[in-house]
């Protein structure tokens, strides 16, 4: 059976990541490949031209569920009935800089980009946060959004949770389809605390297969650290992982997790999980039903994960009370 065709808002589209991310979701690889893809790319004016380049490879591809590409300047066309928002347009850290650092720069992006969401895109619309930081600009969009339920902004931990699957695999040999319930608390930043503690490999507890020592000096920096490396390697930031980890998350978010498994979003928090206060969006473990993200609830959480998660919580306020200070939320 063809599916309604669903409505893909793609900011940032002449960028790295929409390069790597466009292809993919024009392929069916976003939604399914039974639904077919209205693709609405938003620039800025400059890099319009760019991005009607790009509209034109996606026509020369044929995709048979690409059913149309239009290219826009202006943020309220470009959401007018958006089912899927994908917030990739921002500017990526060079060397050197933390993400934190990306504050000021990128924030005032999202809070238009948000009332634009609110006031033109679908009743059904989920929004995934992909420019840096994530978290906090995900949280900036949803408070210029006051009609659309904070649930649907999320903020992409998938890449996090993707590059913990491949630690562990690397070192215990197994392939990454053996890993499941990988955990990556908090926030989309250095202090995320990427967790094993529930993670099976072939179903056998990883944390008999791996020790504490290895864990704590290698796995957890490694991975909180791998956008730096990539960026050191590179001269350039993750790209393709970054638009891979988008497709994964959105995946999920409509088509749910596989029995057994849960995945990481970055999900908005209510004040009922694991004691992180209300408000923030927060990386923790979730499966998705009927096209809405469930919180993983009911896990008992080491000493070790409860530093890492209040850890996290001190640092996202702390980037809240940054946005605040630049007046971006109230
Ligand atoms: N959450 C994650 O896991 C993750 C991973 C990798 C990168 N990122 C972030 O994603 C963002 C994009 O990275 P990239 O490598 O594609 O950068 P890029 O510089 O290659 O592309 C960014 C694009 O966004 C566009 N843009 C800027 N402001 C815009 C606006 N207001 N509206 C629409 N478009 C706008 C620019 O013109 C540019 O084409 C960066 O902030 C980067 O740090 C996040
Ligand atoms: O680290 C960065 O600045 C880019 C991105 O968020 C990443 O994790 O690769």
């Amino acid at each position: 059976m063809v599916r309604t065709p669903v409505t893909v808002t793609v900011t940032g589209a002449a960028g790295n990541i929409g390069y790597a991310l466009l292809f993919r979701i024009a392929s069916g690889a976003l939604l399914g490949s039974d639904t077919p893809v209205r693709l609405n790319l938003l620039e800025i004016p400059q890099a319009v031209k760019a991005a009607e380049g790009t509209a034109m490879e996606l026509n020369d591809s044929a995709f048979p569920l690409l059913e149309s590409v239009n290219v826009y300047d202006g943020i309220d066309d470009a959401f007018d009935g958006t089912n899927v928002a994908l917030l990739v347009g921002a500017r990526p850290r060079t060397k050197g800089m933390e993400r934190a650092d990306l504050l000021e720069a990128n924030g005032g992006i999202f809070g238009p980009q948000g009332k634009a969401i609110n006031d033109r895109a679908a009743d059904d619309v989920k929004v995934l946060v992909v420019g840096n930081p994530a978290n906090t600009n995900a949280v900036i969009a949803m408070h210029s959004a006051p009609d659309v339920p904070k649930s649907r902004f999320t903020a992409m931990m998938r890449l996090d949770h993707n590059r913990a699957i491949s630690q562990l695999a690397a070192k215990t040999g197994a392939p990454v389809a053996d890993i499941k319930k990988m955990t990556v608390w908090g926030n989309h930043s250095a202090d995320q605390y990427p967790d094993v503690s529930y993670a099976t490999v072939a179903g056998k507890p990883a944390s008999e297969l791996v020790d504490a020592e290895w864990l704590e000096s290698f796995f957890v920096p490694t991975v909180a650290k791998r956008g730096a490396a990539i960026i050191e390697a590179r001269g350039a930031s993750s790209a393709a992982s970054a638009a891979s980890a988008a497709i994964d998350h959105v995946y999920n978010w409509v088509n749910g997790v596989p029995e057994g498994d849960w995945v990481t979003p970055g999900v908005y928090q209510d004040g009922s999980h694991y004691g992180v206060p209300e408000g923030l969006i927060f990386g923790m473990p979730a499966t998705a039903e009927n096209g809405e993200w469930v919180v993983v609830d009911g896990l008992e959480v080491s000493d070790r994960t409860r530093a890492g998660i209040e850890h996290n919580i001190k640092a996202a306020q702390e980037e809240l009370d940054a946005v605040r200070a630049l007046g971006l939320i109230k």
